[in-house]
């Protein structure tokens, strides 16, 4: 089995943001013990800007990104020393891999990035994965580990995402609000549903909260990897998973997942742009698997050129779709609502009849309201 494990900074660290050595002791060893019986292991750890808080004594995470920078990169060596010490003393080779958004969006990037990571794990080395806090910024962050890792167990093809956090799993409240909440053992299939009962981080120390684990659920649904999101205290959490007892939430994954290029398409491409389609049309993309025709679309947003990644969104402004597209901004401004015979007569010329070809079109919404 290929597993991505993931640990949140609520795990590893205390309230005063020290990193809690035992945890990761513990959890170095179930990993190596799985390495050692065969199972390849990519390693996905947030605690960086936390273990940064930890060695100088803040209480309170800075609100000023050079601060959360400085942190990252001052919390980073520290987070790696330790996690290589540990699994020195298991006899396991380490990797440190920092990746940004653009790893992803880059088509190029994210391929060598997966070439890197298949080479590490036919050695037999841990590849210990985190953002590059330090150079993320804005539009080239991914923002949250559970989404990274998610994304990660997509690019590896992973069978299995662990999600190691602080609490036993979803539970259909937001268990700091309600008190009669219970837990969700299974979810078969996923639904935006599920962002509802979903609240934001249970600490100061945490990023996103369960809404996170819920886009990552999305996203590992989608790319065929069932994900298990458990609380990292559980003793021997990572063998007992492996060897197959229920513990935590399971999100189990869509039985006809999206090819490996869609998945990119979906979740990974920079989106340039958003095309507002009406009802007819998306009813036919999602009901019918059709092309994105020109007539359906009624406005266009952003500037993108042929082949950009564009959002597809409805007259709800709910995101349905995402898709490379056939035609620039400009184009599409021209084009938008009329039928394809006209295409040529209002720009001269015709490249394609659709403004996206179903090929390059993923859906991302399959609810009962397009009748699917
Ligand atoms: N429906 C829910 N079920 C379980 N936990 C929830 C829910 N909504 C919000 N949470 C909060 O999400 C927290 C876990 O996320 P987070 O603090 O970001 O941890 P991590 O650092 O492990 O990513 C829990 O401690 C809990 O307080
Ligand atoms: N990359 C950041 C962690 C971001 C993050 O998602 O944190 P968490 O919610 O604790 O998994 C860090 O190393 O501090």
């Amino acid at each position: 089995m290929r597993i991505v494990v993931k640990v949140g900074t609520s795990t590893l660290t205390y309230e005063n943001g020290k990193l809690n050595l035992e945890i990761m002791e513990k959890l170095v060893r179930q990993i190596a013990n799985l390495s050692n019986r065969g199972e390849e292991i990519v390693l996905v750890t947030s605690g960086a800007i936390g273990a940064g808080m930890g060695k100088l004594n803040l209480k309170e995470k800075p609100k000023t990104i050079p601060e959360k920078q400085s942190l990252a990169a001052i919390g980073q060596g520290l987070l790696t020393e330790i996690y290589e010490k540990f699994f020195n003393e298991y006899g396991k080779i380490t990797a440190q891999v920092l990746l940004t958004k653009e790893d992803f969006s880059d088509r190029k990037r994210y391929l060598n990035v997966s070439y890197a990571l298949s080479n590490l794990l036919k050695w037999g080395v841990v590849p210990i994965i985190n953002e590059n806090d330090t150079v993320a910024v804005d539009e080239i962050k991914i923002g949250d580990n559970d989404t990274l890792a998610a994304l990660l167990a997509s690019l590896v093809e992973a069978d299995l995402l662990i999600i190691l956090t602080d609490i036993d799993g979803l539970y259909d409240k937001d268990p700091r609000i309600y008190k009669d909440v219970k837990i969700i053992e299974v979810v078969e299939e996923f639904s935006d549903e599920l962002f509802k009962i979903a609240g934001n981080a249970g600490t100061k120390r945490g990023t996103g909260g369960m809404y996170t684990k819920i886009q990552a659920a999305k996203i590992c649904w989608n790319s065929g990897v069932k994900m298990i999101i458990a609380n990292g205290k559980i003793d021997n959490v990572l063998n007992r998973i492996a060897n197959g007892e229920k513990i935590g939430t399971t999100f189990l994954p869509m039985k006809k997942p999206i090819s490996s290029r869609k998945v990119w398409i979906a979740f990974n491409a920079k989106v340039s742009g958003r095309l507002f389609i009406d009802e007819g049309a998306a009813k036919a993309i999602i009901k019918h698997g059709k092309s994105l025709l020109p007539s359906g679309v009624f406005k266009t947003e952003g500037d993108y050129d042929v082949g950009d990644c564009v959002a597809v969104v409805d007259h709800q402004e709910k995101e349905i779709a995402r898709g490379l597209i056939n035609y620039s901004s400009e184009e599409v401004e021209k084009i938008k609502g009329c039928k394809t015979h006209n295409i040529e007569k209002i720009l001269g010329y015709k490249y394609y009849d659709e403004v996206i070809h179903r090929d390059n079109l993923v859906i991302l919404e399959r609810g009962e309201k397009y009748g699917s």
